[in-house]
């Protein structure tokens, strides 16, 4: 896509001049000659590029107000600036408040070309790092304001201060690493490491050398994870991935906050909080010998339960909203808010990435969505899974589920689907009911029995 760049200067001649060498080189151009023209050009659509004369006859704002007033809103705008009767001081003035360069009037093509060509590319740049971090990034707060994320909130806070252990539990992409690091964060160690493994990616043969770092010839070789973290935290992250030997290891650096790095054979001593996390359920790999049972309790002193979005939707609006305001700064667009519409739709959703669904969702929408920023986000602009959540992929979800079970059971499972729709549908109504699925009104009754299905519970539902 072009750029497109916003010439500001109260003369027409030089600012057609100017648009007429950008566009041979393949820019889009607008032009302004005033203050006012210039500031309502950017708030209908923010240009890639300004360029902007000093001294502006007739406008109340001169170049360098201009430039504040634009800064303001949108601090990562390049603009360069251009006079005919440039002072030095003037020049450094604009550099200091955030112009990227200078260009002194009567200007030569290739001056102009190049610096509109390294202001672009900089700022490309910027926002491409930007945006690699944002989409790395894990908050340190916990968002929301709902009771189960106040509730949440506060038994982190309270552990945090404790040295406990912790092991935090839920679904994947709910929060669990927040919590870690907000934990880290209130707690005393909090100037100190906050270190993260990710068991799951990690190689089994690899994991011992992570964590404990390596040592050839009595020198250490590699810091391991565990020293890195020392007067900090260390987040193991996805614990049940653990191989079952490094598990043995891990309970024993538990119990002495000391080890031996890979090859070496002097202990090394740290001070390290260690937490975990795990999406499945612990106890049932422990139930399953998938997991140590001796680890578990050390690890599982204090459990941290951390909801499913779908089990507090009432955050959702100012989680969008957040997530909203973060992506804009980071990619160096305007927010843009959310209509009614596509807030209920947002709730009524499902979410079953949790928080990180909905992280990139707002992403998505803000990079994708037509219109400005002036424009509300409405229910049309979200993307399909989220608004048409009608029980498609639910039913598949329930279809390839039955799909593993014995004809019985599989069975049981759809009678009971089945005729609590038909029930619903009817309003309770038996004789109704049993019209339409073609069955005498006593054996849907014994049927509803042993199915354990009562009218009125299900006429409600
Ligand atoms: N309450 C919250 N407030 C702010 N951001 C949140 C919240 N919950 C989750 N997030 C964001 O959602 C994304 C996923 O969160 P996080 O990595 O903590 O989840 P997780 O449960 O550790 O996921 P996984 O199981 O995949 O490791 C991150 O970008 C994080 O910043």
């Amino acid at each position: 896509m072009a750029h497109d760049i916003l010439i500001v200067d109260d003369e027409a001649d030089i600012r057609m001049l100017t648009a007429g060498i950008l566009e041979d080189e393949g820019y889009e151009t607008r032009e302004a000659g005033g203050d006012i023209q210039a500031l309502e050009s950017v708030k209908t659509r923010r240009p890639s590029l300004v360029l902007l004369d000093i001294w502006l006859q007739g406008s109340r704002l001169d170049g360098l107000g201009i430039l504040k007033a634009l800064k303001k809103d949108h601090p990562d705008l390049p603009v360069v600036m251009m006079s005919g009767h440039g002072t030095i001081e003037t020049a450094v003035k604009a550099l200091h408040d955030g112009a990227y360069d200078f260009i002194e009037k009567p200007f030569k093509t290739d001056r102009l070309l190049m610096s509109v060509e390294r202001a672009l590319e900089t700022a490309d740049l910027r926002r491409e790092n930007a945006e690699l971090r944002s989409r790395g990034a894990v908050e340190s707060q916990l968002v929301g304001t709902s009771s189960r994320l106040n509730q949440l909130r506060q038994a982190v806070e309270k552990v945090a201060t404790s040295n406990s252990r912790v092991l935090i539990n839920g679904p994947a992409g709910s929060g669990k690493e927040v919590a870690a690091r907000h934990m880290h964060l209130q707690s005393k160690r909090a100037k100190g490491p906050f270190v993260v493994l990710n068991c799951a990616t990690m190689e089994a043969d690899v994991v011992e050398s992570e964590l404990f770092g390596i040592e050839a010839d009595g020198k250490p070789g590699k810091v391991g994870f565990f020293e890195q973290a020392h007067n900090g935290t260390l987040l193991l992250d996805e614990v049940s991935d653990m191989p079952q030997d490094t598990q043995g290891k891990i309970v024993r650096v538990l119990q002495e906050q000391r080890f031996q790095r890979v090859g070496g054979n002097v202990p090394v001593e740290v001070d390290v909080r260690v937490v975990a996390a795990s999406s499945k359920d612990l106890s049932l790999e422990m139930a399953e010998g998938r997991f140590r049972e001796d680890l578990f309790y050390r690890l599982s002193v204090v459990p941290i339960d951390i909801p499913a979005l779908n089990e507090h939707r009432e955050d959702i609006a100012q989680l969008a909203q957040y997530f909203m305001t973060k992506t804009a700064e980071a990619l160096g667009h305007a927010p843009r808010t959310f209509n009614d519409d596509a807030l209920a739709a947002m709730q009524a959703y499902d979410w079953p990435g949790n928080v990180r669904e909905l992280r990139n969702v707002v992403e998505r929408v803000l990079i994708m969505a037509p219109g400005d920023a002036s424009q509300p986000i409405s229910a049309e602009m979200l993307p399909r899974e989220v608004t048409t959540q009608d029980s498609e992929s639910l039913k598949w979800d329930q279809a390839s589920e039955i799909m593993g079970l014995p004809l019985r059971d599989a069975r049981e499972i759809f009678e009971r689907e089945y005729l609590s729709t038909q029930i619903n549908r009817f309003g309770g109504n038996i004789s109704k009911t049993a019209s339409f699925v073609g069955m005498e009104r006593s054996a849907l009754h014994r049927k509803l029995k042993s199915l354990s299905l009562t009218t009125e519970e299900k006429a409600k539902a």
